[in-house]
């Protein structure tokens, strides 16, 4: 073997040719922020350039997006309405809510759209756990998978064609998926498992966007310990196992690792990774600190994940990705 390499990348083309997999606008999927003040399009200061929308506004905001090829869009119910959050976080499946009208009005208004929502307790538990607690305050696993599921399948009633679970509970991929064939829609429904989610410091922004900060204690009970490498192999295996059809790792970059392990163990999943708030807010920051140029590093950072294997990539830089690859 010659130890000369550089011929082999010296042209632009041949430096693409390195790569695996190219990204392409149909990997972005879009985290967008839903809430219950219908004319609200409130900047979210903790992450710049992106907003808490109302439905009354969500049409208008999505339109130029899918015009640019925006093809799908995961929910997150913002509740800020008094009265709303409870122990038992009932009003996650309020048919009247932001995720459910979310989910009609956008596959009515845009039916290329695929739409996912992300299924937690802690934007309704009055706790901000994502699970529902036990007296002591430890969770109680077995009515928190049950709480899952119903929101799950009421969120796939709606029209979703996929959830999401990011509560990290025991079991509840399992449940969801009963869930799921017991209403009639496993045939048409994604279960997507945030399978290897890491607590740490990482959220901080998405917390402050979504008001579902923990009113005590953390999520180091549920979410993986960020030192771990063969629990999140068991984790992944766990949810392959009770019927995921996609594998999601997340936090991002600091996971790049787990994420490759990953989508060598679920090879014969779709792999899906997460760029976190406190990731997205990082790049921006450093960018506007003049440390890098934003566009570069930003996809630079997608690079690394579909080097480590993912080919669904959740970022809130889904609006900028779409003007940037319009570019190159
Ligand atoms: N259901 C948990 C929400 C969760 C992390 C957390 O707050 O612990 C994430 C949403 N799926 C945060 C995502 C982000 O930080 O962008
Ligand atoms: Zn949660």
């Amino acid at each position: 073997m010659s130890h000369i390499l550089h011929g082999g990348y010296h042209h632009p083309l041949s430096r693409a040719w390195q790569a695996e997999r190219t990204l392409t606008k149909d990997m972005l999927c879009y985290p967008i922020f839903l809430t219950d003040d219908a004319q609200a399009l409130d900047p979210i200061e903790s992450l710049p350039e992106q907003y808490r929308i109302g439905l009354g506004r969500l049409e208008a905001f999505l339109a130029p997006l899918v015009k640019k090829g925006l093809k799908s869009v995961i929910l997150f119910g913002v509740p800020l309405k008094d009265g709303v959050k409870n122990p038992e976080g009932t009003n996650a499946e309020d048919p009247n809510g932001p995720v459910i009208q979310g989910v009609k009005l956008i596959r009515q208004a845009f039916p290329e759209v695929f739409v996912a929502c992300d299924v937690c307790l802690c934007e309704y538990t009055s706790h901000g756990h994502c699970g529902i607690l036990r007296e002591d305050g430890t969770l109680n696993n077995p009515l928190s998978i049950q709480r899952m599921k119903e929101v799950a399948v009421a969120y796939a009633k709606a029209g979703a064609h996929c959830v999401a679970p990011s509560d990290m509970m025991d079991q509840r991929i399992g449940a969801i998926k009963e869930g799921l064939i017991e209403a009639g829609l496993a045939h048409k429904v994604m279960l997507m498992s945030y399978a290897a989610k890491f607590a740490g410091a990482f959220y901080g922004p998405f917390r402050e966007a979504a008001n579902s900060a923990p009113s005590f204690g953390d999520r180091r009970a549920y979410q993986l310990p960020p030192c771990s490498r063969g629990l999140a192999r068991r984790a992944v295996q766990r949810d392959m196992a009770e019927g995921a059809d996609a594998i999601m790792v997340k936090p991002g970059t600091p996971y790049l690792d787990i994420l490759r392990e990953t989508a060598d163990l679920a090879r014969d999943y779709p792999i899906a990774v997460y760029q976190v708030s406190g990731e997205y807010a990082m790049l921006y920051h450093s960018a506007n600190a003049g440390v890098f140029d934003l566009k570069t590093a930003v996809l630079e950072t997608m690079n690394g994940f579909l080097r480590a294997g993912a080919t669904i990539l959740l970022t809130y830089y889904t609006p900028r990705l779409l003007d940037w690859l319009d570019e190159e």
